[in-house]
């Protein structure tokens, strides 16, 4: 089976346009491969480039030089250089993403905002509402809060409604940014727990976790951002 995703030789820096156009260098001949069934983490201090080099791959940020090859069923698309329209399509098929933070949408219910990348997929409503539902449970949100919006919910609460969303497909690569930053012990565990039901099923998994106890249960191998840092430019 082919590497569900290939990182070679990326570089990235920002430019800061309403500061006369300082350039920021983060990371340079940034190349490493997750294959399926592994759980790979990227390390390193905080500012280092770690979750900047996730949005790369999700297509969120911008490549500056290099290749994110991302394969699946054959085909291998480069996120650095697709157009707009093949980033969509991969992120519904194939790229999954559970960011820090659920980016609410009014009025819609938590049970909808789960189910919504397996409506995307062409699964009919029932079924991805129940498996909505499924996810949500052992997740412990409580079943009052299934029909409200999320807007509201605590911090803990959106995050378990974003690792729901995140983890209701089966897409074959899925980037985690810190998905347990806001949850309890227990919720922790639930995480672990279907983190190692995705590597079992052979998901590519690609994360940032900055507890120590997920991070060991978790990690087949750590990816040491520190290694690709850029050089900084004198001021
Ligand atoms: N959109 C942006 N515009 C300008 N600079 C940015 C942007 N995003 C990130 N940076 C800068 O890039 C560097 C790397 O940030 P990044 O968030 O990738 O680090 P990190 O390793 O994930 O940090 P942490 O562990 O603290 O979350 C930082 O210096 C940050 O200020």
């Amino acid at each position: 089976m082919a590497t569900p995703l290939v990182v070679s030789e990326v570089a990235k820096s920002f430019t800061m346009h309403l500061r006369d156009g300082i350039r920021l260098p983060v990371v340079e001949n940034v190349s490493f491969s997750v294959a399926a069934g592994e759980c790979a983490v990227l390390g390193g201090p905080s500012g280092i480039g770690k979750s900047s080099i996730l949005k790369m791959l999700y297509g969120n940020y911008s490549v500056d030089t290099g290749q994110v090859l991302i394969t699946h069923n054959d085909v291998t698309v480069d996120i650095a250089s697709a157009d707009p329209r093949s980033v969509l399509t991969i992120r519904r098929d194939v790229v999954g993403y559970v960011s820090q933070f659920l980016r609410t949408v009014p009025r819609v219910a938590a049970v909808d905002v789960v189910a919504e990348p397996l409506l995307a997929k062409g699964v009919a409503h029932e079924e991805a509402r129940d498996c909505a539902g499924d996810l949500l449970a052992r997740l412990n949100l409580p079943e009052r809060l299934w029909s409200l919006p999320p807007a509201t919910f605590s911090g803990g609460e959106q995050q378990r409604v974003n690792i729901a969303r995140g983890f209701i497909t089966d897409h074959p690569l899925l980037l985690l940014d810190e998905p347990t930053a806001s949850l309890d012990a227990a919720n922790r565990a639930v995480v672990v727990d279907l983190i190692r039901a995705k590597k079992e099923a052979g998901t590519a998994l690609l994360g940032i976790f900055h507890d120590q106890d997920v991070r060991e249960a978790v990690a087949d191998r750590i990816i040491d951002v520190s290694l690709f840092s850029a050089p900084k430019e004198a001021a």
